[in-house]
């Protein structure tokens, strides 16, 4: 018996072939309790992002979490589900295909996949499939433009766990984040121009990030700095002052004290304090999801409004802006240079040729 599942050799003397891997964060199958539970039962089980130690945060997810949460979380996917799935799948898919499209456009006939943290497809099976497809260099993408250890880290252990499990491993490399890539700024800036265009400039834009517990912050993680990096960037493209914008974080999860300042309080402030407009992006998301299409656009506008506040214009994520996408095309090619994109690598047959003779394979 052997300890490694079989897996199909490369062929020798095949062409080698380069991937690209964008990764995701995953969202449930569909909108309803039973995949709410198998979904939040693996993410919520992920050490990297909750940090309490075992058996206790066992018996509190198990016994607690898993029993109110996944009703109450399908009734919020329910609205904003689209025809086509969840928006959080179909935006990351279209991006695969689009960016498949501009790297073939560049001359560099290279694969490209999607996979997701938690849910489907999994990292594990969409490396799988890329080994099946001829892969031998597979650059791992995360669609966080900012690092944390709850996010980035984790799908780097996701990556490490498969090639724990493989035998002939492709090259790896693995891309930490780029938080203030200058096509990342420019495609978050066009956003907002667009929508400045269309409806006129908010009297405050409100960069709202995905929160962590404070605690990461002092433990090291860098994401804080990165988000707070990305959004002076931003201000500055934008021409904007330090009273004319806002950084925030949302998303707060547990009882714990998370990033500050909140998304929601400081909306509410801002609403009492007489701001009668505001418009909110969340640069740390590429694609719209949950986090941005109800608890921002709904729940948020809502509290917003309720204290007072006039208008609230929500600018939607980078999704398949054509900025973005050249942005993770000039991102993933920076990170590929040096690999040779798809090549019959002559060193290989040789090799390969020699070890026919034991093998059998023919060259
Ligand atoms: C429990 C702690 C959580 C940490 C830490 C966390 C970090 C983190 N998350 C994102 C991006 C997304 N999170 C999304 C949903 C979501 N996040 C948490 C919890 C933590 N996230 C939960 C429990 C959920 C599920 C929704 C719910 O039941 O309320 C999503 C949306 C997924 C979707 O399907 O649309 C995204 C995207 C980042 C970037 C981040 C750290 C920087
Ligand atoms: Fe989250
Ligand atoms: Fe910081």
């Amino acid at each position: 018996m052997s300890f490694f599942p079989p897996e199909p050799a490369y062929a020798h003397g095949a062409p080698t072939r380069t991937a690209v891997l964008l990764c995701n964060l995953g969202t449930p199958d569909a909108p309803t309790p039973a995949a709410l539970r198998r979904y939040l039962g693996q993410f919520l089980a992920d050490h990297r992002v909750v940090e309490i130690p075992q058996p206790l945060w066992w018996l509190i997810l198990h016994g607690v979490i898993l029993r109110t949460r996944p009703a109450k979380s399908a009734a919020k996917y329910r609205s904003i589900w689209t025809p086509e799935g969840s928006p959080l799948a179909v935006w990351t898919e279209k991006q695969a295909k689009l960016l498949l499209g501009w790297l073939g456009e560049a001359g560099a006939p290279v694969l490209v996949r999607h996979a997701m943290r938690y849910g489907n497809p999994s990292i594990a099976s969409q490396l799988d499939t890329l080994k099946l497809e001829g892969a031998t260099r597979i650059l791992i993408l995360p669609l966080y433009p900012q690092y944390s250890a709850t996010t980035t880290a984790s799908v780097f252990d996701a990556v490490y766990t498969w090639a724990a499990r493989t035998r002939a491993i492709p090259e790896l490399r693995f891309v930490n984040h780029y938080h203030d890539h200058p096509g990342y700024i420019d495609a978050l800036a066009k956003k907002v121009l667009a929508h400045w265009q269309q409806h006129g400039q908010g009297e405050q834009l409100v960069m709202s990030f995905h929160g962590v517990p404070e605690r990461t912050l002092h433990l090291g993680d860098p994401y804080h700095c990165e988000a707070r990096k990305t959004a002076r960037l931003l201000g500055e493209r934008l021409g904007l002052n330090d009273t004319q914008m806002r950084v925030t974080f949302q998303s707060r999860f547990g009882k714990a004290k998370w990033l500050q300042p909140y998304t929601e309080p400081t909306l509410i402030e801002l609403a009492r304090a007489g701001v009668r407009r505001v418009d909110v992006i969340c640069p740390g998301f590429t694609s719209d999801c949950l986090e941005t299409l109800e608890e921002i656009n709904q729940e948020a506008r809502e509290a917003f409004l309720r204290a007072g506040g006039e208008q609230f214009h929500y600018i939607e994520c980078l999704n398949d802006s054509p900025a973005w996408i050249t942005a993770l095309s000039d991102i993933a090619q920076q990170h590929l240079a040096g690999w040779p994109l798809q090549s019959a690598n002559p060193g290989l047959r040789e090799a390969s040729r020699e070890r026919a003779q034991t093998c059998g394979a023919r060259n």
